[in-house]
């Protein structure tokens, strides 16, 4: 059992309009790090996603029908929910899984941030009036929710990707069918009995767990589902956006990255390890900005190799739980073995490696920080989004040489660089054909900023004033029969 200060947090049913539901067949949620079964949770399908996207619609008319005020003052409630629970939340989310508690607490703050700021936003959806071209018309612009929406989310950051989606959606005035990943549902259900307890009333966000092919289907296809929201592999987002097209949904797609992180010669050397070990080793290397491919300007190549593996060597690995472990387990086996075919071809190709290389000690899905020099873009690391503890370093001599290679990808999400040259700042930053660009700093994501990816990583942007924009619809007035009045009055 864990160790929660309120328990009632661990939910083994499914919310779904407004009623806490089991199934006969059930989901086990493992801990990556220990194997035990931590809860089990329904295992769903069509039927009750229906039953659910219903409920939605049912409920629609008179959440959007609330003053943006109202739906502010719910999504404050929530929020503070959250962070009054906020080591709960984290607790659940480490033992489903497995990033450090240190993470888990700062993922609740980040995802917390998102309602908060959709609370906020949720009073500045302007609209707009344009000077009519004909004297007695005038033309008016609003905007308008969406209305019922679809969220299906990754294991990766499961606090984060619903609240990035259900935070704009609610405060939009639209309500939400959110499907979480089936190997980390229990924070998703933590999160929706706050937001019950916050008063955000019965149907406006429901949460199903079970069979993504079956519950996908009907969140994809359902016509009363207006939009759809997605974040994981790219592989996933096409098939969404091939099912929702029939009906033609509005979609948001964050897929997935394949990050360069430059290092130039001119660059602050501490700075940049100290940002590599930040953007590559979050979540144990398993988010979809983390740099996959580190290309170091062959002037400081061995000295930043040298630091990044000494650097490396001081993070702990280990279980999540444990005081001041760094590294924790991968989701499971299938993310080592990932990680491994990446290496074993790395090798084959001439690569070395320099710190780590393999399976940790600890066993299950730990794998050893590592670090690998002589790598060429004729490796799959080069192609292929690694998600797991390894850094490949590629070394180049200029910077249209290295500008070539990071680009060459049909990924476009984050990218990072470190320089001092201001010229060369400005140059690189333009030249990067990503949505995304950290400049001398390895971690950029935040809820005022548009987070989002150009090219095969996506559609659309979370966070930001932007962030609410994919959850409205523009409508048009055009108000006539403005007249003088006549002399001969209607009535
Ligand atoms: N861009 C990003 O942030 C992320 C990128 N990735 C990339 O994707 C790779 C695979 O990770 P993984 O978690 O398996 O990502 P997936 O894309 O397989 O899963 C993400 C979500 O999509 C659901 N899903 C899977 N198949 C379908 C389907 N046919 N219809 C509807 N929903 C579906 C999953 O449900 P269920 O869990 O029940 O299978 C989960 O909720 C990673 O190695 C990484 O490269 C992964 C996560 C995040
Ligand atoms: O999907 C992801 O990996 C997250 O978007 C990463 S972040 O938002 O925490 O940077």
């Amino acid at each position: 059992m864990l160790n929660l200060r309120d328990p009632s947090l661990l939910r083994e049913q499914c919310f779904v309009a407004g009623q806490w539901i089991s199934a006969a067949r059930t989901i086990a949620v493992t801990n990556p790090a220990s194997g035990a079964v931590v809860a089990h949770v329904p295992r769903l399908g069509a039927t009750e996603t229906r039953q659910a996207i219903d409920a939605a619609n049912g409920a629609w008319p008179a959440w959007r029908a609330r003053t943006a005020h109202d739906r502010s003052a719910l999504l404050a409630r929530w929020h503070a929910l959250i962070l009054e629970n906020q080591d709960d939340l984290a607790r659940i989310m480490t033992a489903e899984q497995g990033k450090p508690l240190a993470e888990a607490r700062g993922e609740i703050a980040y995802a917390a941030s998102f309602i908060q700021w959709f609370a906020e936003e949720a009073k500045r959806v302007y609209g707009e009036t344009i000077p009519s071209p004909i004297s007695t018309q005038r033309i008016v612009v609003t905007k308008e929710p969406v209305g019922v929406c679809a969220a299906i989310t990754p294991w990766n950051f499961p606090a984060a990707m619903i609240t990035r989606k259900a935070g704009p959606a609610l405060a939009a005035g639209c309500v939400m069918v959110v499907k979480p990943a089936s190997q980390t549902p229990l924070t998703a259900l933590a999160l929706a009995a706050l937001a019950e307890r916050a008063g955000i009333p019965s149907g406006v966000l429901s949460v199903v767990t079970g069979s993504a092919g079956d519950i996908g289907t009907e969140l994809a296809t359902n016509p009363l589902v207006r939009k759809l929201s997605f974040t994981g592999s790219t592989e996933v987002g096409r098939h969404l956006m091939q099912q929702t097209a029939a009906t033609v949904k509005k979609v948001s797609m964050e897929l997935g990255g394949n990050a360069p992180f430059i290092v130039f010669e001119d660059a602050d050397l501490d700075a940049a390890v100290e940002g590599a070990i930040v953007s590559k080793f979050r979540n144990a290397g398993q988010t979809c900005v983390c740099a996959n491919r580190l290309y170091v300007h062959s002037k400081v190549y061995d000295q930043f190799a040298r630091k990044l593996a000494d650097a490396l060597k001081a993070l702990k690995v280990g279980s999540g739980e444990e005081e001041g472990v760094r590294i924790g387990p991968l989701i499971d086996d299938a993310a080592v073995r990932k990680v491994e075919e990446h290496l074993a071809d790395a090798l084959e190709r001439g690569a070395q490696v320099i710190t780590g290389g393999g399976r940790h000690a600890l066993g299950r899905s730990f794998f050893e920080p590592t670090v690998l020099v002589g790598v060429t873009q004729a490796m799959r690391v080069a192609r292929e989004e690694t998600f797991g503890p390894l850094a490949p370093l590629f070394r180049f001599e200029t910077e249209d040489e290295v500008v070539a290679m990071a680009n060459d990808t049909e990924f476009g999400l984050a990218s990072y660089f470190y320089a001092r040259d201001l010229g060369r700042v400005w140059r690189v930053a333009e030249r990067l054909e990503y949505g995304m660009v950290g400049v001398n700093t390895g971690l950029i994501s935040n809820e005022v900023a548009p987070f989002g990816g150009v090219k095969q990583s996506g559609l659309g942007r979370e966070g930001s004033r932007h962030g609410i924009e994919d959850y409205l619809v523009i409508k048009y007035i055009n108000m006539a029969g403005i007249e003088s009045p006549r002399t001969n009055q209607l009535n």
